[in-house]
């Protein structure tokens, strides 16, 4: 191995108390919410299919152009409490939050930029009326960060001259105060996830990555890193020049899974995906039917995929201009909320069973329970199982607890029966196993 100032400081997963919350947490909810809603897509009568909240870029908007958006910032039909209350229905663990996004404006006051809720209409600390929210229910709360700023004249792509060095550590410290205002504003904030950290200009400053993470963890002990802020000594991200794992958990899943069967190595480590139910909207986008939309059913399929390779799933919302979530997204936290309550248990909690995968779906573990999540019935009406050497299956049952047949049909393989009446959706069987058997 090569010795690095700036890799990663810890080999394995984190074991305490927060990042077993953040684990058994397993299903959040994205609010990617900024001025990009207002537009929602469209610049000057031409709506781009691209992401909504790059359409700054997409449109070629100067900055300041794009930061008048503030005037009409004015969610009035904006209400936390309504917010927390359909986070808590949909049966989410935790809420990531956009504090900033590329754009550079902030949902809270910061003293350390004009570009806030406080110079809008609005006037009110966003931020601070959804963490207090989301708390109140019982939910964490996540902080998303982007540190590329597009609003911010030191920001600096990549560093050609000593006056791009001296800018850009300037804008080091601007980001350095506002994140320790956010950690002082808002102390039970769980988590920073980091975005906008590919640039040359941040890769030559590994240094300042491995800070960042150690200053948070000093200010907010127990917090969690996300592994896409980091870049070491020669500016590998994510992991570091000896193939480790930076930050706590990895962050590249991002509208995409590892493959059930040939990435099963991401059960090494905690990782977190995130998804858009569009194929590519995070921010509000006023046209959905530019792509491909995802139903309530492929979304939760993401979910049971990601938690049965040791993952968390973060599903997102880009609520609308006024404050309100369109209809599409009402439903889908509906939908998710309504088979969480039924089957939850086979979520939260749970982790890689270390089981081969079958056809008929997916399977999570939790302690001695090891659970089929069923979406792919078989027209043979048995559901194939094979498990590992020493392991047999002694019972199965839905968690009604209504008893399915199990027929062992060869040494470690068994036929589980489909339940006597069709679930009508994806449904979970609880095996009672015996190990070392
Ligand atoms: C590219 C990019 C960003 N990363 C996703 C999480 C969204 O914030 C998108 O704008």
């Amino acid at each position: 191995e090569i010795s690095l100032k700036y890799g990663a400081d810890r080999l394995g997963k984190r074991t305490d108390d927060a990042m077993r919350k953040f684990r058994d947490n397993r299903l959040g909810a994205f609010i990617h919410w900024g001025l990009y809603a207002i537009p929602g897509g469209e610049w000057n009568g031409k709506v781009y299919n691209g992401a909504a909240e790059w359409l700054k870029s997409w449109a070629k908007v100067p900055a300041d152009e794009w930061l008048k958006l503030m005037d009409q910032w004015n969610p009035e039909k904006f209400n936390a409490k309504a917010w927390a209350k359909m986070a808590k229905k949909m049966g989410v663990k935790y809420v990531k939050i956009t504090t900033k996004h590329h754009e550079g404006f902030c949902l809270w006051p910061s003293k350390y930029s004009k570009y806030t809720v406080a110079q809008t209409p609005y006037k009110k600390d966003i931020l601070g009326e959804l963490v207090k929210a989301y708390n109140d229910e019982g939910i964490d709360v996540h902080f998303y960060f982007s540190v590329m700023d597009w609003s911010h004249p030191d920001y600096r792509y990549d560093i050609k001259s000593e006056e791009d060095a001296v800018a850009f550590n300037r804008f080091l410290e601007f980001t350095d105060n506002q994140l320790k205002e956010l950690a002082t504003r808002y102390p039970t904030v769980k988590d920073f996830w980091f975005d906008g950290t590919w640039d040359a200009s941040i890769k030559k400053n590994g240094w300042w990555t491995a800070h960042v993470e150690q200053m948070l963890k000093d200010m907010l002990p127990g917090v969690t890193i996300n592994s896409r802020l980091r870049a070491d000594d020669y500016g590998k991200r994510h992991f570091d020049s000896n193939g480790h794992l930076m930050g706590d958990y990895e962050s590249g899943y991002e509208r995409r899974l590892p493959d059930p069967v040939k990435d099963l190595k991401v059960t090494r480590w905690d990782w977190e995906a995130c998804m858009t139910v569009p194929e590519n909207q995070w921010g509000y986008h006023k046209d959905w039917s530019l792509s491909y939309v995802k139903t309530p059913l492929e979304v939760l399929e993401r979910i049971v995929h990601a938690v049965a390779m040791g993952g968390n799933m973060v599903v997102n919302f880009g609520p609308q201009a006024d404050g309100d979530f369109r209809p599409e997204e009402k439903e889908l936290a509906d939908a998710i909320g309504k088979w969480m309550q039924k089957y939850g248990e086979c979520i939260y909690g749970c982790d890689y069973a270390g089981w081969d995968k079958q056809s008929w779906g997916y399977y999570t573990r939790k302690g001695k329970d090891v659970y089929m999540v069923v979406f792919n019935p078989p027209y043979s009406k048995h559901l194939v199982i094979k498990t590992p050497k020493g392991t047999k299956v002694v019972k199965a049952a839905l968690l009604d607890g209504k008893e399915v047949a199990v027929k062992e049909t060869a040494r470690n393989e068994y036929n589980v029966d489909m339940p006597a009446k069709d679930p009508e959706g994806p449904f979970v069987i609880k095996l009672q196993i015996e190990e070392n058997a």
